[in-house]
């Protein structure tokens, strides 16, 4: 899996949100996206993702040019807000809904996703509904992992989770990272971001910076 960003930009109401940044991401990496509130970390996320058009430039994903020669990053797993994940429905049976869109995934691998966040204990109840922040944090990212995806774009994943959990969800991103997916956090805590991404990019004036090699 790579990404080549070619000078995008992106403005919204005249404002400049993402101004010519380009940058190469490759599987096998965990990069971490940092910036204060408002620098544009959702927006390069979901443009990646597809979520958006551009102003101008373009995103190519394993050679292929996105909203030309596809609409959506194909087998692309998300949490970029507002997840639309079911109230009324236990995690297994959320991920079971969600599985009939592709039909790539079997039972095993959500029991087996929902266990690498650490939600083994909760897999066929509660209902999501009575679920605490954290719970529907690791079910979000479970969400973003199940069908083995091999693009992984994440938008504050440690929102709400204890350290432990932190921890955990570090564990997992990992083991996928080395079986070469592409991972992608945004987090304005950089703490979390120094730990998880083992390259560091800050988004400042519309750009991306860096950090590993400065
Ligand atoms: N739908 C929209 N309409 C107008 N402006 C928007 C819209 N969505 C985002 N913006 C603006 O784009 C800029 C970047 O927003 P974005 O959500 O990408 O920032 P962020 O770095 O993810 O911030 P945070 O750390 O607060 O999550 C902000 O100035 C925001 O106000």
């Amino acid at each position: 899996m790579e990404i080549q960003v070619n000078n995008i930009v992106k403005t919204i109401h005249k404002k400049v949100i993402l101004d010519h940044l380009s940058y190469r991401f490759e599987g096998g990496h965990i990069y971490g996206l940092t910036g204060i509130n408002g620098s544009g970390k959702t927006m390069l996320l979901r443009a990646l993702a597809g979520l958006i058009h551009l102003t101008s430039g373009e995103i190519i994903i394993n050679g292929k040019v996105l909203h030309r020669d596809m609409d959506f990053a194909p087998d692309t797993g998300v949490i970029i807000e507002n997840m639309s994940l079911l109230p009324q429905f236990s995690a297994f049976e959320n991920l079971k809904q969600l599985s009939k869109i592709k039909r790539c995934a079997t039972d095993k691998d959500i029991l087996s996703a929902l266990t690498a966040v650490g939600l083994q204990e909760q897999i066929y109840q509660p209902k999501l509904k009575a679920y605490s922040l954290g719970m529907r944090q690791k079910l979000n990212i479970a969400q973003a992992i199940f069908e083995n995806q091999q693009l992984i774009l994440l938008d504050e994943p440690t929102n709400g989770l204890d350290s432990d959990s932190v921890d955990k969800c570090i564990q997992t991103l990992r083991q996928l990272r080395d079986q070469g997916k592409l991972i992608i956090l945004a987090s304005h805590i950089s703490d979390d971001l120094m730990r998880l991404a083992d390259k560091q990019l800050k988004l400042s004036a519309g750009h991306l910076v860096d950090l590993t090699s400065e």
